[in-house]
């Protein structure tokens, strides 16, 4: 039963056998327990991972201080609920997050959970907060079955008083390995909540209580780190799952922050410097300033895919709305749509079929 008491830190030293795992750079491994599922997490720092000078300091630390180990030697009781292997796969504040780190958590996730002898039950990612919406929404959308992974951080340090990293650690793992966790997709948990990875964000840059899909809810909750669900397993309706085991490298996609007199000259020098695609962050339900239609109107002709989604954050920019030319974001936020057409474009898609996969979802509700 969980919590009958814990493992003691010795316990920790008795490796598994990993060798049988060579793309997983485990260093760290706990006792085999036959009984209880096999988690793998994967730490790439931030908060949840950070260090203070002071034990009240929630403001003036370093992101991505200790590693995979010390995080789970911080709630050694992890081991009465799950076998644990541990990777470090960066320790990094999540503004540090490339996109060679979330492609190869993509494609880890899926190794672990989705192949043929698949290694693990559950995987949980411990990920800054500031990025980690972009990180779950890539994986969500490129996990290609029904196991739960889950992604974690903290808003206080590790050496905070009331550090809330511990805790929420458990509770990724207890959702993780919960069967009822399956079919939802990449689940996001905080601060004792649930959140689909396609709609949670972070909406406050302080508190505790700061990922949520303010629109569309929280799925479930965690009692006394039991995740519980209001409803059974559901995907988002305008989801797509995309294979990316064969991309190697997502190409540059840049976001445009609209706002009165925005004019965006800058898109020249980030075309001369590789990029593919553009996001815009619109004001209201998509809208990019008209001084802007000089500088973005070429681009379009020449073929580069723009995205107009809104910097409200919520809502969306409409399909069919627009006679620019610009693609539409339906309800998909700047972040998520500049992961989104980054995946598209390395798989070689279309303009076409890059409007068809943003909008298409949504408008085949309105028309
Ligand atoms: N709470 C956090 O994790 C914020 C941190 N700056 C990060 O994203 O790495």
């Amino acid at each position: 039963a969980p919590f009958a008491g814990q493992r003691t830190v010795v316990d920790f030293l008795e490796k598994r056998d990993t060798a049988a795992q060579p793309e997983f750079n485990i260093t760290y491994s706990s006792p085999v327990n036959e009984s209880l599922p096999r988690t793998l997490i994967m730490a790439t720092g931030g908060t949840i991972a950070g260090a203070a000078a002071s034990a009240t300091d929630s403001t003036n630390y370093r992101a991505g201080s200790i590693g995979v180990e010390a995080l789970v030697d911080a709630v050694p009781v992890l081991l009465n609920i799950s076998n644990i292997d541990g990777m470090q796969v960066s320790n990094v504040g999540s503004g540090s997050i490339t996109d060679d780190i979330v492609i190869e958590l993509s494609k880890l996730t899926n190794l672990a959970l989705c192949s043929e002898n698949a290694p693990y039950d559950a995987v949980v990612i411990t990920h800054g907060t500031d990025t980690l919406e972009e990180t779950a929404f890539t994986i969500d959308a490129t996990l290609t079955c029904n196991k739960t992974a889950v992604v974690v951080g903290a808003m206080r340090p590790a050496t905070a008083i009331s550090a809330d990293g511990p805790y929420n650690l458990i509770e990724a793992v207890q959702t993780a390995i919960s069967p009822s966790s399956q079919g939802r997709g990449v689940l996001i948990t905080l601060n004792d909540r649930i959140c689909q990875a396609y709609y949670c964000q972070k909406t406050h840059a302080n508190y505790l209580d700061t990922f949520k899909a303010p629109e569309q809810g929280f799925v479930g909750g965690l009692l006394s780190t039991a995740p519980f669900y209001y409803y059974p397993p559901s995907q988002p309706t305008f989801k797509r799952v995309y294979d990316i085991s064969a991309v190697t490298a997502f190409p540059r996609v840049d976001i445009l922050y609209s706002h009165q007199e925005a004019v965006f000259d800058g898109v020249n020098v980030s075309v001369a410097n590789g990029a593919k695609g553009f996001i815009g962050a619109g004001t209201g339900a998509g809208g990019l300033s008209p001084w802007s239609s000089d500088n973005l109107g070429y681009l379009v002709e020449q073929g580069i895919p723009i995205v107009s989604s809104t910097k409200i954050n919520n809502g969306a920019s409409i399909p069919g709305a627009s006679g620019t030319g610009y693609i539409r974001s339906a309800l998909l936020n700047p972040v998520k749509s500049r992961r989104l057409l980054q995946i598209l474009l390395a798989l070689d898609k279309s303009n076409d079929e890059i409007r068809e996969a943003f909008e298409e979802p949504m408008r085949s509700f309105l028309y």
